[in-house]
């Protein structure tokens, strides 16, 4: 059986605790995500710990966010660890996404769009004022435009940034909530069968699961979920 289109979001603060869930998970969920708090703490080895023996993808998210010339230098720094995705905050603009994609040319460099913690209160404060999806759409088309091969949206918005750019780009959704679970720190979030109904590729989901008592046991009823909706012909696009 294919593993499921997760990305299992190892926000852990030690190294035993992300290997102990990466092995739990490895065997269900197409990719595991190292983000900040586990890269900070340990670096680069922390990618062979949790890669262990599996073929498990790799996401490093990083977000990248700085000046074009910054951005290459950095995304090139990890092009050893052969992350299947890193990411960078679309806001960063054009040069800084295309310098990105050509310093890693084996990478899915995978363009964060509006934050899927920030509201739309939230983002009339930063500045961004109207619905949360305009200011993704406009990033999602600008990212593209720049050369990103994915994009990092909230499931909510995933169908219109789908109708935006096409079949071909990698649409990648956190803010992923199973039926019944607190919402959290995220503002906009929908369940993993709707996210994937909407046409997201892979469904980015850290507390559901690894704050689960068995978190092999959360991916794998998370992963039988969308294969049965996938049975069903639930996918609209
Ligand atoms: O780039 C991301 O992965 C990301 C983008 C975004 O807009 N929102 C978001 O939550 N994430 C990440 O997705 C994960 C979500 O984790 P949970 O809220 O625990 O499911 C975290 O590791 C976040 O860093």
């Amino acid at each position: 059986m294919r593993p499921a289109p997760i990305a299992v979001a190892l926000d852990a603060p030690d190294l035993e605790t992300a290997a102990r869930w990466a092995s739990l998970v490895t065997p269900h969920v197409s990719t595991i995500k190292v983000g900040l708090e586990l890269y900070l703490r340990y670096g680069p080895e922390v990618i062979a710990s949790v890669r262990g023996a599996s073929g498990v993808d790799i996401f490093l998210d990083l977000k990248l966010h700085d000046i074009p010339n910054t951005v290459a230098g950095a995304a090139r720094a990890v092009g050893r660890l052969r992350p299947a995705i890193l990411t960078v905050h679309a806001a960063g603009g054009p040069a800084m996404i295309s310098e990105a994609v050509q310093a890693l040319p084996d990478t899915r460099i995978a363009a964060v769009t509006v934050l899927t913690s920030l509201s739309e209160a939230d983002l009339e404060r930063i500045g961004l004022a109207g619905p949360p999806g305009d200011a993704v759409r406009r990033l999602a088309a600008m990212a593209v435009g720049a050369g990103a091969q994915a994009l990092v949206c909230s499931p909510q918005e995933v169908a219109a940034v789908r109708g935006e750019v096409g079949p071909d780009i990698t649409l990648i959704t956190p803010g992923v909530r199973p039926a019944g679970s607190g919402s959290q720190d995220q503002a906009r979030v929908a369940t993993p069968e709707q996210a994937f109904a909407d046409g997201a590729d892979l469904l980015v989901i850290g507390r559901p699961i690894t704050g689960s008592a068995d978190p092999g046991a959360a991916a794998a009823g998370i992963a039988a979920a969308l294969r049965r909706s996938a049975a069903a012909g639930d996918r609209r696009v």
